[in-house]
């Protein structure tokens, strides 16, 4: 079948271990080339850039970058940073920015934008979307953020927290997509594949799980 998601190759522009365990979800095959063309964060004064627009300009750099190698394929880049008062929080270069980070966000709300894009590298068109979270991070005492520094897990992410992990506990409520705080809305990205023919639900799936729906009994 012209344009179905057994056709299109699809690559996944992200060094992200989270990234590639969401995308493995939808059950695509794809193939994983990380870009290294992201950006530093500016370092302006708080509240002069948008977090979707960042991280939508971001997603687009890392997925045109890829698709340059990989001709016909559709190239999947995603960005994902933290706001706090107009602030921008990507991945804490070491320890003492992941307590400041954690210090900051405790007690209050923040926000998390992701930015996805997919690009067919045979036309150069491009797909895009951003998702924003509200997030409420519970307060942490001194003794808690040392604690939860020192196990490692916040120092690859985006505001120094996990959701998905022990930072989990820290975190009791939240407002939009969850996926998208963990670096790849879901619901977002199926909506930018169907435009290029790639159906997560599509007929392709009856044919590959036979079951009593398929032959009608
Ligand atoms: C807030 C939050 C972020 N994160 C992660 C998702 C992203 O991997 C990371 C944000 O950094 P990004 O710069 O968006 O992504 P990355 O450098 O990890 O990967 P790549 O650029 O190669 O695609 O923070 C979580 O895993 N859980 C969370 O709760």
């Amino acid at each position: 079948m012209k344009g179905t998601s057994s056709q299109r190759r699809l690559v996944l522009a992200s060094s992200s271990p989270r990234r590639v365990q969401l995308l493995a979800m939808l059950g695509l095959p794809f193939v994983q080339d990380p870009s290294r063309a992201e950006e530093p964060l500016p370092a302006g004064p708080a509240g002069t850039v948008d977090p979707e627009d960042w991280a939508l300009r971001q997603a687009l750099r890392k997925a045109k970058d890829v698709a340059r190698r990989h001709p016909g394929a559709l190239v999947i880049g995603a960005d994902t940073v933290v706001e706090l008062d107009g602030r921008l929080l990507g991945k804490p270069q070491d320890r003492q920015e992941a307590m400041a980070m954690l210090g900051a966000l405790a007690g209050r709300e923040h926000r998390v934008a992701s930015g996805v894009a997919v690009v067919d590298a045979s036309t150069g068109r491009a797909a895009t979307g951003t998702r924003l979270t509200r997030v409420w991070m519970r307060p942490l005492t001194r003794t808690e953020i040392e604690a939860y520094v020192a196990t490692g897990e916040p120092m690859d992410k985006a505001g120094a927290y996990a959701i998905q992990g022990l930072g989990a506990t820290l975190v009791p409520r939240i407002e939009g997509c969850y996926f998208n705080v963990v670096g790849l809305p879901l619901p977002l990205l199926a909506d930018l594949l169907s435009l290029f023919g790639v159906r997560v639900l599509g007929p392709e799936r009856i044919l590959a799980h036979p079951g009593p729906g398929a032959s009608g009994r």
